[in-house]
């Protein structure tokens, strides 16, 4: 299994109500699960939790059959490094490096994203032209990209070097119905063909159907 949790439980502060309850979620290699729910729901929170940058008050996250509460937290850093392409929100680009660049860097953080990318320069062409972004724009200050191109660069950078597991959180809430699925067709097509897991986040329910799965989170109360 990619990801696997059960019993699950994250709250912000001990007397807060729970941020995430969650009884049992896995998703298989290769497999897409869809995460929605309203604002607050807890999606953020939940993806967090998958990244081992938060840890749960109660329950097991498990990844690629290894328990991230067993790991240090630099170990914990290191296995994020090699295994989870991550897509933020708000991308969380490096402004000042080119958008080719960008999609190199965890290729530094990772030898072994660097290896499975084998020749990580021509990886990287690969994906953005794979993705669609222009080649004019593989060269330009990723600060300088529109919104949409940004988004390319952000899911080149999370699916370079192959990890078994791929997380994003809305990144399409800024485009167009037609940009959004034709952005999520390309991310879903690029994974499958990795064999990467992919959780996808988002509160429009309209995405769900190109993926394999979806599931509803509603804060505590999932
Ligand atoms: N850093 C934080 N400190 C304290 N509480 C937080 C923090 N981040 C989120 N929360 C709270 O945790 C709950 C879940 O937030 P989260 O961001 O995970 O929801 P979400 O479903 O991703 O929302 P959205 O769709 O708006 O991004 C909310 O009640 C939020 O106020």
């Amino acid at each position: 299994m990619a990801i696997r949790i059960d019993d699950l439980l994250f709250r912000w502060r001990a007397a807060a109500p729970p941020a995430v309850r969650l009884e049992h979620l896995a998703v298989a290699a290769g497999r897409s699960l869809f995460l929605h729910g309203p604002s607050g729901a807890g999606k953020s929170t939940l993806l967090n939790l998958i990244g081992g940058v938060l840890q749960p008050e109660r329950g097991r996250i498990e990844l690629l059959g290894q328990a991230l509460g067993a790991l240090s937290a630099a170990r914990r850093d290191a296995f994020r490094a090699d295994h989870l392409g991550f897509i933020f929100q708000q991308f969380n680009l490096l402004p000042w490096l080119s958008a080719r660049d960008n999609v190199l860097l965890p290729c530094r953080f990772s030898r072994r994203r660097r290896q499975r990318a084998d020749d990580p320069a021509a990886a990287a062409a690969r994906l953005l032209a794979a993705l669609d972004l222009e080649p004019a724009a593989t060269a330009a200050p990723a600060g300088e990209l529109s919104v949409g191109q940004q988004q390319r660069v952000a899911a080149a950078r999370a699916l370079i070097g192959r990890p078994e597991i791929i997380v994003a959180d809305e990144p399409t809430s800024a485009l167009d119905a037609a940009r959004q699925d034709a952005f999520i067709e390309l991310l879903l097509g690029e994974a499958r063909a990795a064999g990467s897991a992919l959780v996808f986040v988002s509160h429009d329910l309209r995405l769900a159907r190109h993926f394999d799965d979806s599931l509803a989170l509603a804060g505590g109360e999932a």
